[in-house]
This record gives structure tokens, C-alpha cells and sequence, in this order.
């Protein structure tokens, strides 16, 4: 590596949207069922992109939002209005952070409050099953406004699977999103070969040289990229120094295989790219500074010493839609993994 050697911790950033959002559809989140649907669909909440908006786009149901909108409540026969609600699977279980409620683009029709439960529950429960979970409230209910992304702080430290998204009485909210940490379950880590940098697995990048075009954990994400912006894309470096992300491993382990993954990266692949682990101040290399070839997964073997944080190095700048190291992690890992989830689980 060379140019600039600050690295600073992304994970430690206190601004809770520096964590991933554990709902997002691209990570598996998904929108189990919801009281009301009438003008737009729940499964917007979770849609990656940002909110869009194209007034006037009147279909059969009224005007187009991207977002979750519901009908206008009216009075029962008690005279109560009731309230809306959308069910959340998280794509990765977690501990939650914070939450985001965003309006966008509902100005008159945005709900004036809304509260957030979520519970944990193991298994592949039903939005019957969910019923019957012990729901805890954590965002009370709070006042929006509209054409907005309110941020909400959460603290609490417990793994949670699921969340509730309540709209009093009604109205339309573009997204949802629940930025928090991953915890893994470890039952399906140990005794196997994983993927040590994924994201669902509980990786991170915890630092990078470069983010312009978009985030380097996005190398991370599940399955193949569906185009450049779905990968980490830097901007062109014109200092004669080469672009890095540092990954903290899911836990530290011995990989036996990576995965250096160009797909779609055709104009502004890197010309070459090196491996080295990092443990506190020492730098052992993992792979030297290797050619790569636009639009093309890469497949190298290796064999590594224990690491907990690997450093790619891209020359000198460009692209890169995935990046998977396939190994082991250690016993005392699984130990601490094993360990960490009961508590969290316990809660
Ligand atoms: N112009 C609107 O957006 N009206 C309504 N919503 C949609 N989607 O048409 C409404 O009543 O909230």
C-alpha cells in the first residue's frame, strides 16, 4: 500500500447509518405482511435505492409513490381510527442501532407518527408465529413530518430478527431501514468452510482509502453483483498512490481460498491487486500483487496463517464487485462466536 495509512474504524463511526442495514432487500430483508396496502406496496420499504418520485404518474389506485402507503382509516362503529402496520423479516439477525423512517415524498399524505417494535424469534417463524413473540418497543411512538428522513438511536443490547413498523393512523412512508451489527447464528459457521469477509457472516470493512462512487462493504454483499454500482467503485487517483479497503474478518480464521470478483467493472478494473493480514502492527502477505482482468471472477488458493483483518490493495484504483475469502475459523473463534450469540440471544 501506499499514499495515506490512517484507517479509520467505520465500525466505530457514531453515527449508527455507518452500519449496515440489516432490512434492505439486497441483504435478504422482506416485508412479511402488513394491515393495509391500498395505494402502494409494503415490499418498497426495504427497496435499496433512494426514494424516487414522478408526479402526476396516476394509476388505477392513484398516484405512483415508492414507498408503503395505505388507505385513508375512517371511524369505526366505536369511533376509533385504528393504526397501520408492516411486519419486517431482517435479512441478517442483529443488533439494532438505529432506525431510519423515511416520508419521502409524502407531503400530504405522510402518517403524523409512528413507533417501532421488534422481537427475536429462532427459525423460520410464520407472521402467525410472530404473533405470539415477545415484542419490544425500540422506537417509542414519536411525531414525523413529511418529505423526511427521521433518524432514530436505538440502545439495546440484544439480537433481534424481526421488526413492526407502526404508522398512526395512516399514510404513506417510503423506507424503513435498520442499521445495526450482524450476529451470526454460529451453528452455521462451525466445523465448515465459510466465506470469512461476508457481510452475513458478520464481516466488515472497517476502512478504506476511497468510497466516491460507492461504499466498500458493498464487496461483501451476498450472491453476484447486478451492476458496477452494486460493487466498492473509488475515483480515479491522479497522485501515483493505489486505493485499499481493510475487511475485519467474521471472526479470526485461516482462509484457504479468495475470490477477487470484477464482474461488471469493465472500463475501470484494477490493473492488479495484493492480499496481506494485518494483526495489530505486523503485515504478513497473503497474496502478492497479482494481475486482474476486467469483468472476471478470480480464483486463487492460499494458505494463511490465523487472520483477523486482510487488506486489499487495488493499483492503482477502480472497481471491485465482490471479494470472498472461503476458510476456517478457529476453535477459540467458534467459542467466542458461540458465546457471543447466547448472550445476545438470551438478551
Ligand atoms: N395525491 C395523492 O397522493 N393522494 C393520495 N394518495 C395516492 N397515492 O394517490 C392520498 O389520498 O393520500
Amino acid at each position: 500500500m501506499t499514499g495515506s495509512t490512517a484507517r479509520p474504524d467505520f465500525t466505530a463511526h457514531p453515527d449508527f447509518t455507518a452500519h449496515p442495514d440489516l432490512a434492505v432487500r439486497t441483504l435478504g430483508g422482506s416485508v412479511l405482511a402488513a394491515s393495509d396496502e391500498s395505494f402502494a406496496e409494503k415490499e418498497n420499504l426495504l427497496n435499496p435505492w433512494a426514494p424516487a418520485f414522478d408526479a402526476g404518474t396516476f394509476g388505477p389506485k392513484g398516484q405512483k409513490y415508492d414507498g408503503w402507503e395505505t388507505a385513508r382509516r375512517r371511524p369505526g362503529p366505536d369511533g376509533a381510527l385504528g393504526h397501520d402496520w408492516a411486519l419486517v423479516r431482517l435479512g441478517l439477525p442483529g443488533l439494532i442501532h438505529g432506525v431510519v423512517i423515511d416520508t419521502a415524498w409524502f407531503r400530504g399524505n405522510y402518517p403524523p407518527h409512528a413507533s417501532v417494535e421488534a422481537c427475536a424469534m429462532d427459525g423460520y417463524p410464520s407472521p402467525a408465529d410472530l404473533a405470539t413473540a415477545a415484542w419490544t418497543e425500540i422506537v417509542p411512538r414519536s411525531a414525523l413530518t413529511g418529505d423526511t428522513s427521521h433518524a432514530f438511536p436505538v440502545q439495546a443490547d440484544r439480537l433481534f430478527t424481526h421488526v413492526r413498523l407502526n404508522m398512526f393512523p395512516d399514510g404513506g412512508i417510503a423506507r424503513l431501514r435498520v442499521h445495526g451489527e450482524v450476529i451470526p447464528d454460529p451453528g452455521h459457521l462451525t466445523g465448515l468452510t465459510v466465506d470469512l469477509a461476508a457481510l452475513e457472516n458478520g464481516a466488515r470493512v472497517t476502512g478504506c482509502s476511497n468510497g466516491f462512487y460507492s461504499s466498500p462493504d458493498n464487496m461483501l454483499f451476498p450472491g453476484l453483483a447486478r451492476n458496477q454500482a452494486d460493487g466498492w467503485e473509488t475515483a480515479r487517483r491522479r497522485d501515483g498512490a493505489n486505493d485499499w479497503a481493510v475487511i475485519r474478518l467474521a471472526a479470526p480464521g485461516t482462509i484457504a481460498l479468495a475470490e477477487v470478483d470484477t464482474t461488471h467493472l469493465k472500463f475501470n478494473a484494477p490493473a492488479a491487486f495484493a492480499l496481506t493480514a494485518l494483526d495489530g502492527g505486523t503485515e504478513t502477505p497473503l497474496l502478492p500483487r497479482t494481475p486482474l482482468q476486467p469483468d472476471t471472477r478470480h480464483r486463487f488458493r492460499l494458505a494463511s496463517p490465523e487472520v483477523s483483518h486482510v487488506r486489499l490493495d487495488i493499483y492503482p484504483d477502480g472497481g471491485i464487485a465482490r471479494l470472498r475469502l472461503l476458510g476456517a475459523l478457529t476453535p477459540a473463534s467458534e467459542q467466542v462466536l458461540k458465546e457471543r450469540h447466547r448472550a445476545l440471544r438470551a438478551g
